[in-house]
């Protein structure tokens, strides 16, 4: 119809791990909302594993979305491995495929979807991807990178320059000194930055990844963050000066602990009876997420300290938390001591568990989802960071927000401290303390979503420069697509 404004088709290639899938289909649903047509991208182990953990597996994840009136596609695309490959296990393999072989495959799938469809417009890829900006140049689209972490961590890799000239990072002898130099961050102690930047040995395959993915993301058009503006407000503007970059966090899907997309690598455990019979607030919900392995001795401490704190707990235990080679980490006898108040699961709905009344806390390690899950329910931290952004996320939680504490005060996990630490969040003064403060961090994360909120505005205002930035993309000899790839 001659006038009508078609929306833009976007595809969406999310990173192949538990914890950015999840924010990816739900920012993918958000975009689809607001008209947008979304073709998203799984690999094929991801759309297999999460097929597998389905009672009835679907063959596409976004079938129910379609039903309700969104134009949301998906594709599956070779990470590069054979997709019963145990990625966990062969973590480094895993990453090296990442890096140097899943673009090519990308590049064949976003030629064909282009070419059939001359509406494609934009790209949206994780930033832990070191291609984006090659393949959406190469295909004419607008290439916005998607960052599942705070801002704040953001910030520090991308000014990776001056932690190396101020002698922070990447030097035989890296400073331990206060760092106060990094536009839009006031300070920050460099045990409180992501574990690649503290690492002395920044030949490993996660620093090639680093290194390459923050020189990729400086030719992006735009930034999508799922972090809130009142969160991180300095950190933000800060960056804001650097690339058009918008906070449209926490991205949850609509209904909280209800999805229509399936995400789940694992088969979930239905905790929901099991809670229904305990008291309010009583019970510790304890999850290292889906990527972190627990290191064997830490875990038996933690076992024994949990053992000792008599307090009720839901465990998350995967099967590959220690090792996919070792899959019975626990100490002998823990699970029949503590059977009368414990459930432990492989896997679970943890938005469902974290929403439950009975649950008054959250042993974790900082992942940046269960974080920002945790505030939404009001249930206060307990952090063990193990790597990655886990802790600068620590930082923010115990430190600045003040909505939990450390499970340990070194890097070494004692049973005692655990007991300590456990009894401490789930009971007494400090649990007000943490309660209080979480209340008030809701509450911004509601604001940032209610319709005058700074996410919903970020978002709109992110659609409307986007669609901006592609009729200048557009304008006649400015589109240079090659589809014969
Ligand atoms: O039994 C479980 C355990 C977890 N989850 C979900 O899985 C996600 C886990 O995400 P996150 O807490 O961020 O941890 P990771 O899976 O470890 O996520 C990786 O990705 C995050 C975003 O980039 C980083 O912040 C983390 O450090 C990194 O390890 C959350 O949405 C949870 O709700 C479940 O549904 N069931």
């Amino acid at each position: 119809m001659v006038g009508t404004r078609k929306k833009p088709h976007v595809i969406f290639v999310p990173y192949p791990l538990q914890g950015h899938v999840i924010p990816a289909v739900h920012l993918a649903i958000k975009l689809a909302s607001q008209g947008l047509t979304v073709t998203f991208i799984n690999t094929q182990a991801i759309h297999h594993q999460t097929s597998k953990a389905q009672p009835n597996g679907e063959p596409d994840i976004f079938a129910r979305g379609r039903e309700s009136g969104l134009d949301i596609r998906y594709t599956t695309v070779s990470d590069g491995l054979p997709v019963g490959f145990d990625r966990s296990l062969n973590h480094d393999q895993y990453m090296a495929a990442l890096i140097h072989v899943f673009s090519a495959h990308v590049d064949e799938v976003v030629g064909q979807i282009v070419k059939s469809d001359d509406s494609v417009r934009c790209m949206i890829a994780d930033t832990f991807f070191v291609w984006p900006s090659k393949i959406a140049k190469k295909f004419g689209l607008v290439y916005v990178s998607f960052w599942t972490e705070p801002a704040l961590v953001f910030s520090l890799y991308y000014h990776m320059d001056l932690l190396m000239i101020n002698g922070h990072f990447a030097c035989q002898d890296c400073r331990e000194d206060t760092i106060d130099y990094i536009p839009g961050v006031k300070a920050i102690e460099p045990k409180d930055m992501a574990s690649y930047l503290q690492e002395t040995d920044t030949t490993s395959i996660s620093h090639q990844i680093i290194f390459k993915m923050f020189k990729d993301t400086k030719n992006a058009d735009f930034l999508i963050c799922n972090t809130v503006q009142e969160l991180e407000d300095e950190t933000l503007s800060a960056l804001q000066a650097k690339i058009p970059c918008y906070a449209v966090g926490p991205i949850f899907p609509n209904g909280f602990t209800k999805s229509f997309v399936a995400t789940s690598l694992w088969s979930e455990s239905d905790c929901t009876q099991w809670l229904d019979k305990k008291a309010h607030g009583s019970v510790l919900y304890v999850s290292f997420g889906s990527y972190a392995h627990v290191a064997k001795r830490d875990l038996v401490e933690i076992a024994n300290g949990l053992s000792l704190s008599k307090v009720s707990f839901v465990w998350v235990l995967r099967p590959d938390i220690v090792s996919s080679d070792d899959v019975d980490p626990l100490p002998d006898g823990f699970e029949e001591e503590v059977a009368d108040r414990a459930m432990i699961i492989p896997w679970c709905s943890q938005r469902a568990v974290l929403a439950h009344p009975a649950i008054g806390g959250f042993l974790t390690h900082c992942g940046w989802n269960s974080i920002l899950e945790s505030i939404w329910c009001q249930v206060p931290v307990l952090g063990l960071p193990l790597l990655t952004d886990q802790f600068t996320n620590r930082k923010l939680v115990v430190d600045d927000w003040k909505i939990g504490i450390n499970l340990s005060d070194g890097r070494v996990v004692t049973k005692e401290e655990v007991s300590k630490n456990v009894k401490r969040l789930m009971s007494g003064k400090s649990e007000d303390e943490f309660r209080n403060n979480i209340k008030e961090m809701k509450k911004t994360l509601e604001n940032a979503l209610s319709c005058d909120g700074s996410s919903e505005k970020n978002m709109a205002l992110f659609i409307k420069d986007l669609e901006a930035k592609i009729s200048e993309k557009m304008k006649p000899g400015d589109r240079s697509v090659c589809t014969d790839s």
